[in-house]
């Protein structure tokens, strides 16, 4: 589903941040991806996401290699991944409600079909109160986990997620990796991107690593 080969990454003139990164991941799959602050781990989930080109490798998404894709193509590959970013990128003119049931609204469904859905996992995430509140008023831990909600209620085939209990306290980060899980069960390959040792050690999953460039694989 998933296939780097001597993928290599620099921003500008700087160095080589990723160097000859090589992996596979199957289908729902579920791995955790850890290393120094710095190690690039940001730049690997964007590179995923197609946000961001490598500058050497191939990099293969969804059976496609993506450097021989339209812009066009580009979107309908993405459409398929969800993304929990470090700054939510929620949209402040809609309702948390709305943000979380935007991924329907794209694909042109009708509202009665997917209300309940949405109104329930917000619930799950501990959003049930604050459903009609604009993200500007929300905490970082409530933004945090309005984006999780919009990233999963579709149920894409890959999740992205940069540090997704990075603002919230344990027994929540317990809950969203739960979420996380059940996807991951209901088919969705999941990479949880994260320095939380402790809750890496919650699940026993594949656990890539990124040191100085390069990245291990530990089964
Ligand atoms: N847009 C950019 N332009 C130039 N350098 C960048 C850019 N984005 C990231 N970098 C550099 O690339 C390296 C990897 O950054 P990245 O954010 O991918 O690491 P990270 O492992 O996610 O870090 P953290 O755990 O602190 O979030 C860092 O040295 C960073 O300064």
């Amino acid at each position: 589903m998933i296939r780097f080969e001597n993928v290599g990454l620099r921003y500008g003139l700087g160095p080589e941040i990723l160097r000859d990164i090589s992996f596979h991941l199957p289908a729902r799959s579920f791995q955790f991806l850890s290393g120094p602050s710095g190690a690039g781990k940001t730049s690997l989930l964007r590179l995923l996401f197609l946000s961001l080109r490598p500058t050497r490798g191939l990099v293969n998404l969804f059976g496609q290699d993506v450097s021989l894709q339209s812009k066009d193509a580009i979107a309908d590959l993405r459409k398929r991944i969800g993304i929990v970013l470090q700054d939510f990128r929620l949209l402040d003119h809609m309702t948390t409600y709305e943000n979380v049931a935007l991924p329907f609204r794209v694909m042109g469904r009708d509202e009665s079909t997917y209300r309940r859905e949405v109104i329930d996992l917000l619930k799950w995430v501990g959003l049930g109160e604050r459903m009609d509140a604009l993200p500007p008023v929300l905490s970082g831990g409530e933004k945090q986990r309005a984006a999780i909600a919009r990233a999963v209620i579709a149920r894409p085939q890959l999740l992205l997620a940069d540090e997704p209990t990075g603002n919230v306290d344990p027994t929540l980060g317990q809950r969203l990796l739960r979420l996380f899980i059940e996807l991951n069960k209901s088919g969705t390959a999941v990479i949880i991107a994260t320095h939380d040792i402790a809750l890496m050690d919650q699940y026993d999953a594949r656990r890539l690593v990124l040191h100085q460039g390069r990245l291990h694989i530990y089964e």
